[in-house]
């Protein structure tokens, strides 16, 4: 049998949903310019796994998490953080890798369980249900005996019911289900906000990965947690909890808006991209920076062909050189 979740859709949250959705769609409209889309994929990914590490207490900072992305070595930090991070980036690949998947099993769950824990478990194992009981504050999850046949039930309704929800609901109740089940023996939290942002992608809400709903539970954690907590208080109803994380998305829809606008290009009215400039912004992505030969290389342009597509992403402000005269290389701006 599927989890039957339990809510109300009260006024307040339908007019939260409309917001939302037209929020979403202004942010879809102004996304049909490509130029600074991969920018933006690599910041808010960076912010994602930044804010959902330091929930539970992750200490690098934004700057480091995204040094570390770029493969940069960091002065002074503990192998533990470093790793904990390098694992939700690995996470977000999989979760982006596996998005247009239909139905979700167990063993995905433990596949994304085993890349965000591995070697960062306090206690238990990675990519298996927990045989230990265990406690987050003062609320105790259920017997490990139930855990998997919780998270049958939980799949069940995942892959079939929940598709009938708008995905901002969907997403939510997947987030406090799966806490509430905290079916493994450490690392509920990351995995559990990194499958609402995957029911999030999966739904194509966020086509193209550009929101950072996780800095929303981070910035105000007490009241995140409070926000799980009253659920329990009110008898597994999920009707504040729904509120709570639809005014997450809207508040992330507003931000995600006002990074679109310092995006755009600042020196030309229009940037309309080439192809091969598409091409280009998404190679620096990848590759973090290039050499001039580096570039012409993979574009198979002449040196001349190459600067010709990089003087106008370098007027627009989305690429910058960095480095020497001789040694330069290319990146994507940042934020
Ligand atoms: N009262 C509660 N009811 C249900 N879930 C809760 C409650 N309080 C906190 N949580 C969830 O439990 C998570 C912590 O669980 P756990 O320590 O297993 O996760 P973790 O991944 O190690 O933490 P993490 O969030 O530590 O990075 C929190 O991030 C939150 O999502």
């Amino acid at each position: 049998m599927a989890y039957q979740p339990q809510f109300t859709i009260t006024s307040p949250l339908l007019s939260l949903i409309e917001e939302i959705a037209v929020l979403r769609e202004r942010v879809q409209s102004a996304t049909v310019e490509l130029a600074w889309i991969p920018a933006l994929q690599k910041d808010s990914r960076s912010r994602n796994v930044h804010a959902s590490t330091a929930i539970e207490g992750n200490p690098l900072t934004l700057e480091q998490v995204r040094a570390l992305e770029e493969g940069r070595e960091l002065e002074a930090s503990d192998p533990r953080s470093e790793r904990e991070v390098l694992n939700y980036f690995a996470g977000l690949r999989y979760v982006e890798k596996h998005v247009s998947k239909k139905t979700l099993k167990h063993e995905d769950i433990f596949a994304l369980h085993r890349i965000l824990a591995k070697g960062v478990m306090d206690q238990g194992e990675t990519g298996c249900y927990r045989s230990i009981s265990v406690q987050v504050g003062d609320f105790v999850p259920p017997a490990s005996g139930e855990v998997s046949g919780l998270m049958f039930e939980l799949l069940e309704w995942w892959n079939n019911d929940s598709q009938e929800l708008s995905p901002v609901m969907s997403s939510a109740i997947l987030h406090y289900r799966f806490e509430s089940i905290h079916p493994f023996a450490d690392g509920n939290g990351r995995t559990g906000r990194a499958l609402a942002l995957w029911e999030l992608y999966r739904r194509g809400f966020d086509t193209h990965h550009i929101f950072s709903v996780d800095e929303y539970y981070w910035e105000d954690r007490p009241r995140y947690y409070a926000a799980l907590k009253e659920v329990r208080r009110e008898g597994e109803d999920l009707t504040n909890w729904l509120i709570y994380c639809a005014e997450g998305l809207r508040h992330t829809l507003d931000r995600v808006w006002l990074r679109i606008q310092a995006f755009q290009p600042r020196s030309v009215d229009k940037l309309v991209l080439r192809p091969k400039q598409e091409r280009l912004l998404q190679l620096l992505q990848d590759h973090g920076s290039m050499t001039p030969a580096e570039i012409w290389a993979a574009l198979e342009v002449s040196r001349q062909g190459a600067m010709d597509l990089l003087n106008p992403l370098l007027d627009a402000g989305l690429v910058e050189k960095i480095g020497g005269k001789k040694t330069g290389r290319y990146t994507l701006c940042k934020l």
